[in-house]
Order: structure tokens, then C-alpha cells, then sequence
């Protein structure tokens, strides 16, 4: 035999009105929505009379805070007194629903369960209704409906001459702020400031004439400073520009403003958002890609759905197609800007460059225009990438700033040249450039490499500095580096360290073997002997007058503790990481170099 379930009425109750919305302020939210609702069914009733002659009306809804209680009026379309049964008394029942059970665009409302959410500031809900509809006999009585949170209620004979509804909640103690008079028409003004009604608090009217973005304006300069002013008013900043949107398929319109200072590309996009013009939420998350971080919205849709809570959009295809298409809007926005304003384009980069190198990851449009506008670090100073390859068809880029700090001097003075990718993005998007200029062919720097454009010096002082160098190569012997000498730029560089990736990777293997214990020391070898042999090099510069009388000297002593100085000062200049036995050796020569400094020869009378 099948059965039905049984429902503790009491925990429905409490589960529906204290669990589902995470602040008790939206309890007002949710009568102005029935009375809004109301309105628009009672319009939709007129205009369907029979002498079809009632002209559109504008809804009244009015709320009064004195005598201890909170009243809600409206001039909608009522209810019978069978309706207050099936529609009130029933949770989940819903006027607003079709025949298929889908929410009926026209109004707010869908899941029946609003209401309940007065049971969140007060503990018995009064409801007076007379309905607005036709009926034998001059019309329908007015019925009053009280509703108590423990899940009963009484439905009893009213006065009421008006159709329409007035529901009436007395504060349970401690919820008494959340109907105070300035908390009211804060509330009011906050959910309902746009609504399409007249909407007053204890005679203060609360609506105007709807939304800023639509108002007509007598030219568009006047139209962008009421926009500003209500960007300063919603969300407390001057904004850089604004964007006006569209999304026709889900009846979305409203404005992006562009941030005026800059965010970190992690911070959250929210965004005010309004359905049918009531407030949804003022912190909305994911209505625009994460990429457009940098903008701030407002808008009212028509067919977004909100969650049951009403505090978010709820996650369908809808919302996915108008999230593509407002990043589309914002997209387009930037592409036009770069055409017509290239001085504006400049300062939004300033602020936003973050947030555009990310979109030009994935964004072939984005990434012409960090290509054309957005200036990098080269070794011919700060030049865009488009320029930069003009000049250089076959330039180089490093991946990290300190490689690019060390090399973009001498890389540039060999005529090679140089782009730092390594701030964020960087190197990703050079890497993309081919999809955007299938001639852009920036191979990255292999510090190596760079030998190759040294000059070599001659024959004849090769051969000469033949002992020199075999003395320098016992000087670093033991640090694993190779020491060359050749002709080249800039002079004022005595030595250049120049280590290749498989180097480095060698140097670090060989640091971890010397930490680790016997059993990893193993397998570090063993990882070891499969890296190639290269070893790092300490590049002496024969143009460098200093490097020149260096490797002029006799004295073995002194050409350890000088080559060992050079390889300090290279190694430092390089940002390049101390090893332990770098340290030593710097501080070696250090001293070494201080003693042979203050060394004072034994006076004559000594001898
Ligand atoms: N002021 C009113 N005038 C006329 N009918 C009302 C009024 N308030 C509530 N109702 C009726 O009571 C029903 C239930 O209201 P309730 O607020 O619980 O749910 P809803 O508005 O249908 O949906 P939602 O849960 O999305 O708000 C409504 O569908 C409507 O028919």
C-alpha cells in the first residue's frame, strides 16, 4: 500500500525561514516581492477585463512602522479565501508557477516558500486579503489568515473594502532593529530602490525612475556623470570608464565600471544584480569570466534564475552563455579603446596590465593588443614586444628577472637582443606570440650561447696567456668552472659567470649530493652521470684593463687570490646563488686581497 510522507510541520518551518536565507534582512525583501507580484497579477487581471478599457496602472505598495508593528499594503490581486488556503497555508504551493511547474517570467516569486520567511523577525504572520477578482453577487469577502510559526493557522471573516492585501508582522523579541523605522527604508531602499511601483515607508517614497542605465539623458556627457555619480553612490569609487550591457537572450541589461585603481587579478568580481529589478544580491560572484576582474557590474536580468535562497545565481547554460557574452562586451570594449584612444588605452594598462596578460593567454585579440601596447623589459630599455622585434628579428628572452638582470648588459652589447619574461605571464605570452605573427621567432636565451659572439683574442696572446690561464683554471678548479678569456662589451666588465640550464641543473644536483646521506648521494650520482659535462663558465674580458694586468701577473699566489676575486664578483654580480664553498672562496680572496692591500714590506733597517 503506498503512503504519504509525513511532514513535522515545525521543522519545515524552521528549516525553510531560519536555513535557507543567511540574514533575517531578507524578510522584507520577500513581502515587497509578493506585493510586487500581487501588482503585476492584478495588472494582468485589469487588462484582461471584459471592457479591456483599464489603462496600465502603477502598483502602490505601501509600508508603515508604527505601533509595534511592521505593515506591508498593497493595491494587488488579493487573495479568495480558497486561495488562502491552497496558496497560503500550503508550503511550496506557488500562484506563479504554469501548468508544467516552471516559474513564469513576469514574476519574482516561484518556490512558495517566501513568506516563510517572515517567520525569521516575527512568530505569527497576519494576513488581511480581499481578492480582485470578478465574482457573483459584487465580489469576494475579505479574508484575514494568521499563520503562527509553530504550523497552524486560522482563517476567519475581515473588514476590507479595497481589494488587495496588508500583511501585518509584530517583532519577537530581539527583532525588533530589523523593523526600526531607519532600518526599514534602508532595507526598502537597498531590495527595492528600482522596482517599477510606488513604493513608500511611512510616506517616504523609496523608488524612482528605475535604473540610472536606462533614465534618458539630455546628451551623452550627462548620461556618463549621472553614471558616475551612481557608481561613486553603489560602489563607493570614480570610475576609469563605463560599459553598457546586453544580453538580450537572458533580458539582461546594466553597466560595467571599470575600476579605477588596481586589484590583484585574484580578487573577487562581485557584482550588484538585480531580477525584474528587485535586488538578487549585492556581492554576486561569477556573473562575468574571472578574467574581467577588473570591471564592477550592475545589472537586471529578466531570465537569470535565482537560487531558492535568492542570494545567488543559480549555475545553467543561461548563465553561461551571458557570462561568455558579457566577456565578450568587456572585450570588445578594450579592442575599441586601443583604436580610437591610445593614450586612455595606456593608462587602463597601467592599472590593469595584470588582468589583460591574463586574458592574452587564451585570447588571440588580447594578446595583439599586449603585443602592440604593452611595453617590456628588453635590453634596449622598456619597449613593446611588436617594436622590439622589429628592431631585433632574432631576439631572445629569459625566462627569469635576475638571469635577465645579469645578461640583458652584455647580451645587448653583442647586439643579441634581450626581453625579461619573467614577471607573471611574461614568458607565456612570448611563447604565444607565433599564434598571433607566424614570423615572431623569439628562441630563449641559452646563457652559453652568448660565448659565441665573443670576439677570441688573437694567436699570439693566446699563446702567452697559455700559463696564465692554467694557473686561473687550478684557481677554480675545485668550484667546477671552466675559465676562457675573450674580447668583449661592455669594457668596464672584468669577468662574466655564464652557466647553461644543464649546468645549473648539474651544480644543483652536485649541492643536494653534498647535503644528502650515503643511500640519496647514490641516486644523485646516478642522476648525475646521466647530465651532460658542461661546465659553467668564468668569462675573463681581454678588453677589461684590470682583467688584462690580472692575467699580466707572475705571482702565483696573488693570480689564485685574483681569479678567485673575479669569480666572487661575477658570481655576485650575476645574482647567481653562493654555494657554501662560494662563500668560502669570496671570503678567502676578500681577505686574501685586504692582506696584500695592507701588507707593509720590512723596512731596510730591519734586515
Ligand atoms: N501580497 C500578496 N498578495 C497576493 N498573493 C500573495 C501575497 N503574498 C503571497 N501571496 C500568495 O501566496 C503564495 C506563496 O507566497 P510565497 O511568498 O510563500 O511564495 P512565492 O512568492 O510564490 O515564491 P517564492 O518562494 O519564490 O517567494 C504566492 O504564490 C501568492 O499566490
Amino acid at each position: 500500500m503506498e503512503q504519504a510522507f509525513q511532514v513535522d510541520l515545525r521543522g519545515v518551518v524552521d528549516l525553510l525561514s531560519r536555513h535557507l536565507y543567511s540574514s533575517p534582512r531578507v524578510y522584507l525583501r520577500e513581502l515587497l516581492q509578493n506585493a510586487v507580484d500581487a501588482g503585476t497579477a492584478r495588472a494582468a487581471l485589469d487588462g484582461a477585463s471584459p471592457d479591456g478599457a483599464s489603462p496600465a496602472r502603477r502598483a502602490r505598495v505601501r509600508i508603515e512602522t508604527g505601533g509595534g508593528a511592521l505593515r506591508v499594503h498593497d493595491d494587488g490581486i488579493g487573495l479568495t479565501e480558497d486561495e488562502v488556503h491552497r496558496l497560503l497555508a500550503t508550503i511550496g504551493r506557488s500562484s506563479k508557477r504554469d501548468e508544467l511547474g516552471f516559474a513564469r517570467s513576469d514574476f519574482l516569486g516561484q518556490f512558495g516558500i517566501g513568506l516563510l520567511s517572515a517567520f525569521l523577525v516575527a512568530d505569527e504572520i497576519e494576513v488581511v486579503t480581499r481578492s480582485a477578482r470578478p465574482a457573483d453577487g459584487g465580489g469576494h469577502p475579505a479574508v484575514r489568515w494568521t499563520g503562527h510559526a509553530s504550523g497552524h493557522y486560522r482563517v476567519e471573516p475581515a473588514e476590507r473594502a479595497e481589494p488587495g492585501t496588508t500583511v501585518t508582522l509584530r517583532p519577537r523579541p530581539g527583532a525588533s532593529d530589523l523593523m526600526a523605522p531607519a532600518t526599514v527604508v534602508d532595507l526598502a531602499r537597498t531590495y527595492g530602490g528600482l522596482l517599477p511601483v510606488d513604493l513608500t515607508v511611512d510616506g517616504t517614497p523609496i523608488t524612482g525612475d528605475g535604473p540610472p542605465w536606462r533614465a534618458a539623458y539630455p546628451d551623452p556627457a550627462g548620461r556618463r556623470r549621472a553614471l558616475d555619480a551612481y557608481c561613486r553612490e553603489v560602489f563607493g569609487f570614480e570610475p576609469f570608464d563605463v560599459i553598457d550591457l546586453h544580453v538580450p537572450e537572458a533580458g539582461l541589461d546594466g553597466v560595467a565600471f571599470v575600476l579605477p585603481q588596481a586589484v590583484p587579478p585574484t580578487a573577487r568580481g562581485a557584482h550588484r544584480v538585480y531580477l525584474r529589478r528587485m535586488l538578487l544580491a549585492e556581492n554576486v560572484e561569477g556573473l562575468l569570466p574571472d578574467w574581467a576582474f577588473f570591471v564592477r557590474c550592475v545589472v537586471d536580468a529578466g531570465e537569470l534564475r535565482p537560487t531558492a535562497g535568492r542570494e545567488a545565481l543559480f549555475e545553467d547554460e543561461l548563465l553561461d552563455a551571458t557570462r561568455r557574452q558579457l566577456g565578450e562586451r568587456v572585450r570588445q570594449w578594450l579592442v575599441a579603446l586601443a583604436e580610437t584612444d591610445p593614450s586612455r588605452m595606456r593608462a587602463f594598462l597601467r592599472l590593469h596590465q595584470l588582468g589583460v596578460k591574463a586574458m592574452a593567454l587564451h585570447d588571440d585579440d588580447m594578446l595583439r593588443i599586449v603585443d602592440r601596447w604593452l611595453e617590456f623589459e628588453t635590453s634596449a630599455g622598456p619597449m613593446t614586444l611588436n617594436e622590439f622585434r622589429r628592431r631585433h628579428p632574432d631576439a631572445r628572452y629569459v625566462t627569469g628577472v635576475d638571469e635577465f638582470r645579469r645578461l640583458s648588459a652584455v647580451s645587448g652589447a653583442q647586439g643579441v637582443g634581450l626581453v625579461n619574461g619573467g614577471y607573471v605571464h611574461d614568458t607565456e605570452i612570448i611563447e604565444r606570440l607565433p599564434a598571433i605573427d607566424p614570423d615572431a621567432r623569439m628562441r630563449r636565451l641559452e646563457p652559453a650561447e652568448l660565448t659565441t659572439h665573443f670576439g677570441v683574442v688573437d694567436p699570439d696572446t693566446e699563446l702567452r696567456l697559455r700559463p696564465f690561464l692554467a694557473a686561473a683554471q687550478r684557481a677554480v678548479e675545485r668550484l667546477g668552472c671552466e675559465v676562457v678569456v675573450r674580447d668583449f662589451d661592455p669594457v668596464s666588465l672584468p669577468a662574466l659567470y655564464l652557466t647553461s640550464r644543464a649546468a645549473r641543473h648539474r651544480a644543483e644536483l652536485e649541492e643536494a649530493r653534498e647535503l644528502a646521506g650515503d643511500l640519496w648521494s647514490d641516486v644523485l650520482g646516478a642522476l648525475g652521470a646521466t647530465a651532460p659535462a658542461e661546465r659553467p663558465q668564468l668569462v675573463l674580458n681581454h678588453r677589461n684593463p684590470l682583467a688584462r694586468r690580472i692575467a699580466a701577473l707572475t705571482d702565483a699566489d696573488l693570480v689564485e687570490v685574483a681569479v678567485q676575486a673575479l669569480y666572487g664578483q661575477a658570481l655576485l654580480l650575476g645574482h647567481h646563488p653562493l654555494r657554501p664553498a662560494d662563500s668560502a672562496v669570496l671570503n678567502r680572496s676578500f681577505l686574501g686581497l685586504l692582506d696584500w692591500a695592507v701588507h707593509t714590506p720590512t723596512p731596510e733597517a730591519d734586515l
